[in-house]
């Protein structure tokens, strides 16, 4: 008996365009975004990778990419389950700062620490800060909240999730789809394929391509991830590590 799960960050967003760092704040899907979305379940289709279950952040843009990707892959009408614990890695302070400006004054070392370092987080948010999600009614029953998240934190408040929800519908045999995030599937992947901190480091999720995973029954991969579109991948990947660089 081997699991079956798909990880799938979301299409393009607005602030990916824009080369803002995002985090909590809900931003859309570009056109770009949405026409990956829909690729996605193109491909799962094609594959005959048919998702029984889906779980989301409590994002619009991992929201609507899950929905364009069923949608197209005819499993729109599959259960789902959301949940912060999925969400983008708090980014602190950083919400709303350009990346190319933040590299610029801050230096390449420091800006790397903030965006890829396992355990630095940036500067905790303002409540107070336009990009805030303190008063967001959607958070309103998180205990002590992140104001700021390295991906060490990210993956401290994912697990128990994976634990209570996602593993027993891997268990009982459905094909899960976990529509999230860069960083919040960097945090899955670690603990899934047992990458150690540092090399987790150069590990980037490319927008709207389905990785796919067979799981034996300790969780563990039978074989490496695999990217349903492996060129795209590769190229998509490079693009997200060097965001920011000129
Ligand atoms: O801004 C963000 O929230 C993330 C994902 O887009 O960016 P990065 O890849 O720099 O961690």
């Amino acid at each position: 008996m081997t699991y079956k799960l798909v990880l799938l960050r979301h299409g393009q967003s607005d602030w990916n365009e824009k080369n803002l760092f995002t985090g909590w704040v809900d931003v859309a899907l570009t056109e770009k975004g949405q026409a990956e979305a829909k690729r996605g379940g193109e491909l799962l289709k094609e594959r005959g990778i048919l998702p029984d279950v889906v779980h989301t952040s409590l994002q619009r843009r991992a929201i609507n990419t899950a929905n364009l990707a069923l949608d197209a892959a005819d499993r729109l009408w599959i259960p789902v389950k959301r949940n912060w614990r999925l969400n983008e890695r708090h980014y602190g302070a950083l919400q709303g700062k350009d990346k190319a400006e933040t590299l610029e004054k801050y230096g390449e070392e420091q800006f790397m620490t903030w965006r890829r370092s396992y355990d630095v987080p940036p500067p905790a948010i303002d409540d107070n800060d336009e990009f805030s999600q303190a008063n967001d009614p959607r958070y309103a029953d998180i205990e002590n909240a992140p104001r700021t998240e390295c991906l060490k934190d990210v993956l401290e408040r994912m697990l128990p999730y994976w634990e209570s929800d996602i593993k027993p519908d891997l268990e009982s045999g459905k094909t899960v789809l976990v529509a999230a995030h860069g960083n919040s599937l960097r945090a899955l992947v670690k603990n899934l394929e047992g990458i150690s901190d540092d090399d987790i480091v150069g590990v980037n999720i490319p927008t709207g391509i389905p990785l796919y995973y067979e799981l034996d029954e300790n969780f563990k991969p039978t074989k490496a991830g695999e990217y349903l579109d492996p060129e795209a991948a590769k190229e998509a990947i490079k693009a997200v590590a060097n965001q920011g660089k000129k």
